[in-house]
């Protein structure tokens, strides 16, 4: 593996029924770099997300993360899936934060963010507390430690779903539309709390999102999904400013229309 490889998809095949969702797409993302996808509703995005999270089989090809495996293609064409000590050690580096935000509703906001790392990596209730509070600090809600999920409004909620994500320490870091269900204003509170983790960590960022100016500030490299493939990888502004193919200069005009 090059640390350029960090994250590689080989020849990654997927349909539902008759819907072909992945043709074969191949793709590498470099640790520590900001990777945006985006493309029209259905165009496979998501399901990029959660096969690196093994929610979602492919058909056929590869997936490795770092050196493991999730999926592996065999010569003969079997396709493999990874064995537990694999899928836990990639799960363990991999967290995924998801449009609704899934906090446990009847947990306070200090637990929602102690909870994974108490029961899955083993830490102490001490000092699973002490780096929930650094992360509620960093996303702007020291000050609501002990309220409930359903006393905050959804962009606070979004923003503890990012906490208890990063909580888990992870190399990687997913975000699938995760400012879609918010009011603009919220939605900018979000992002500007992504940014200060973009600037500041060296985690690796896979980016489902149709917030574009986002995704200019953020990413090193903009996928465009289209058809089963992926069209255009480009840096953003080589992308935003002069998309080569019809698609995606479709696909940004219908982008911008809505917002
Ligand atoms: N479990 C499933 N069963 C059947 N079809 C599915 C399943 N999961 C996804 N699909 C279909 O696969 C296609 C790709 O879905 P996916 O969610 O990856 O697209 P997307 O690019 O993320 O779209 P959006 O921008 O709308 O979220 C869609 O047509 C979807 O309906």
């Amino acid at each position: 593996m090059t640390s350029e490889e960090f994250i590689r998809f080989d020849r990654i095949s997927k349909r539902f029924g008759a819907n072909v969702v992945l043709d074969d797409l191949s793709f590498s993302v470099g640790e520590g770099r900001r990777v945006t996808l985006i493309g029209p509703s259905g165009s496979g995005k998501t399901t990029i997300l959660r096969m690196l999270m093994t929610l979602t089989r492919p058909d056929s090809g590869t997936i490795r993360v770092a050196d493991d495996y999730l999926f592996h293609e065999e010569r003969d064409g079997e396709l493999v899936p990874a064995g537990d000590a694999h899928v836990r050690r990639v799960r363990s580096r991999i967290t995924m934060v998801f449009q609704q935000y899934n906090l446990f509703p009847n947990m306070k906001v200090l637990r929602n963010v102690t909870e994974a790392p108490i029961h899955v990596l083993g830490r102490s209730r001490e000092d699973a507390a002490a780096r929930a509070e650094e992360l509620l600090d960093l996303v702007g809600l020291g000050g609501k430690l002990d309220s409930y999920p359903s006393q905050l409004s959804g962009g606070q909620q979004q923003r503890v779903a990012i906490a208890r994500a990063l909580a888990m320490d992870p190399d990687v870091l997913l975000l699938d539309e995760i400012t879609s269900a918010l009011d603009p204003e919220l939605a900018a509170g979000v992002l500007d709390v992504l940014r200060e983790i973009a600037r500041t960590s060296d985690i690796t960022m896979l980016c489902v999102t149709h917030a574009m100016k986002f995704a200019r500030d953020v990413s090193d490299q903009v996928l465009m999904f289209d058809g089963g493939k992926i069209i255009e990888a480009k840096p953003p502004a080589e992308l935003f400013e002069a998309p080569e193919h019809e698609r995606t200069r479709s696909f940004l005009r219908s982008v911008l229309e809505e917002s």
